[in-house]
């Protein structure tokens, strides 16, 4: 019988991974920062880090009560400072809050320290991904998907400079996006090697 050959995939990984520099995921709200940076961490055997729960648990706050009470500067200042301090302390998977790589001084801090990862996806699924959930300070508009929309044509230009790309369509589940994005990590072997 002949023996079955299998590609050598990102999924079939047995040996495990070596991690040179914190994985940083960018994108806008919906994107799957969280949700994905959760899962991809598992895979590689990493730390997952969240910027936007790090700042929560500070704070002892949710993120609309800290934007209503302190404003978006202040919330934007402690945000690069969590930024900073992760990216510090120990490598992993750190997924940002949607504005973070906007700011000049977060993506100097990121390029420095880590691997920028665009979360790119159209704007209709990131509608169908948000659309419910009142966690998402901006997006309290009169008209939230025309506020997504601005947000989206004025950000996609900034999480362009990111060091790999990753694409996610309406279809693509959680776990096939932690493949897509193990296999852009692993064309870069400053960032992600397998053991
Ligand atoms: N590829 C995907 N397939 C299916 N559901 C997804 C996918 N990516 C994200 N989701 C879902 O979309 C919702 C938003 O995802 P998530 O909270 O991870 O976005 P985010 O990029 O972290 O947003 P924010 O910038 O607001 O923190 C979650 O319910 C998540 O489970
Ligand atoms: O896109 C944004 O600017 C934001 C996204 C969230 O992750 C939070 O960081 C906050 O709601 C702001
Ligand atoms: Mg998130």
């Amino acid at each position: 019988m002949s023996e079955i050959k299998h590609n050598t995939h990102s999924t079939d990984t047995q040996g495990g991974f070596d991690l040179h520099k914190t994985v940083v995921l960018v994108g806008m709200m919906g994107a799957g920062k969280t949700a994905v940076g959760r899962a991809l961490a598992a895979r590689l055997g990493v730390p997952f880090l969240d910027s936007d729960a790090e700042i929560e648990s500070a704070a002892n706050m949710t993120i609309p009560e800290i934007f209503e009470r302190d404003g978006e500067p202040f919330f934007r200042t402690k945000e690069s400072q969590v930024i900073g301090r992760l990216l510090d302390e120990q490598k992993g998977i750190l997924s940002t809050g949607g504005g973070a790589f906007l700011q000049p001084e977060n993506r100097r801090i990121i390029a420095e320290k880590g691997a920028a990862v665009w979360l790119r996806a159209d704007l209709n699924v990131l509608w169908t991904r948000v659309r419910h959930k009142d966690t998402r300070p901006l997006l309290r508009t009169a008209d939230p998907y025309a506020t997504l929309k601005s947000l989206y044509e004025a950000r996609v230009p900034v999480y362009a400079q990111a060091d790999l790309t990753v694409d996610s369509d309406g279809e693509t589940s959680i776990e096939n996006m932690v493949g897509r994005v193990v296999d852009a990590l692993l064309a870069r072997p400053d960032v992600l090697e397998l053991k």
